[in-house]
């Protein structure tokens, strides 16, 4: 595991027009960790995660990506630094099929990666595969929420940030991205999840920051965080 963090999020503040949003907020990802911002609804993870690919603008504080700052850079530009970032409304290509989200999907990471090829993607999201020929747009949410993330993927981010990849699904859908999720995680990959739902990141992450009125009040590894009834009943029971 190498020391420097992927990324590290370093005094963020945001605003919303007059109304700050996020203060102080600061947190990092090192490589192979799967990491969950966890918070109630309206605690900041979006934000935070808006605020690390630049569509939210940060008033203060900076965001470090393997060592380059990227914070006041253009969205696109953090993109090719090597951000791969899942909205909440998933962002794919509706008219167009599985496979083809995948080939618009496919780039190669800011160092020449090309680790994420179709195959590789369809040997870590079988469920994928037999849907190759089928419109995106008339996949079922879960199956959206899938080819999100694979397509993103294909980009070869040096870390993926999804934001609430369980919202909206049912429950046995999210047990198998979580599956997914956890399957990634043993590929390597560097992961940065925002989740309102606890209990699906207590399966798959490795780390947990928990977000509350725009403030980081804790960071542990997964375990501890399983193990300390008064954190997550205080900031994370619904
Ligand atoms: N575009 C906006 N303009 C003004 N206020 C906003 C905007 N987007 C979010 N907010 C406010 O910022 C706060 C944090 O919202 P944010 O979406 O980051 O929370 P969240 O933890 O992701 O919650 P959720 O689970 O609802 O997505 C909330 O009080 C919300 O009302």
């Amino acid at each position: 595991m190498s020391a420097q963090p992927v990324v590290q999020v370093e005094d963020l503040d945001v605003y919303y027009g007059t109304s700050q949003i996020l203060f102080g907020v600061g947190l990092s990802v090192r490589q192979g960790e799967t990491m969950a911002l966890l918070g109630r609804n309206g605690a900041g993870k979006s934000t935070t995660m808006k605020a690390i690919m630049g569509l939210a603008p940060a008033h203060r504080g900076r965001v470090t990506l393997r060592g380059q700052v990227v914070s006041g850079m253009r969205p696109h530009h953090i993109a090719r630094a090597g951000l791969g970032f899942v909205p909440e409304d998933r962002q794919i290509f509706p008219e167009h099929t599985v496979e083809d989200n995948l080939v618009i999907g496919q780039k190669k990471g800011p160092d020449g990666e090309d680790e994420w090829s179709i195959r590789r993607v369809y040997d870590v999201f079988p469920l994928l595969e037999p849907l190759r020929h089928r419109i995106a747009g008339r996949l079922s949410g879960g199956e959206q929420q899938m080819l999100a993330i694979a397509r993103t993927l294909m980009g070869n981010p040096v870390l993926l940030l999804l934001d609430e990849p369980s919202e909206g699904l049912a429950p046995i859908i999210v047990q198998r991205i979580g599956e997914l999720l956890r399957q990634l995680r043993g590929t390597g990959a560097t992961v940065l999840i925002a989740e309102q739902n606890m209990h699906f990141c207590l399966g798959l992450a490795s780390h947990a920051t928990v977000i509350d009125k725009g403030q980081i009040v804790y960071t542990s590894s997964i375990e501890e965080l399983k193990a300390n009834d008064n954190i997550r009943q205080r900031y994370l029971a619904l």
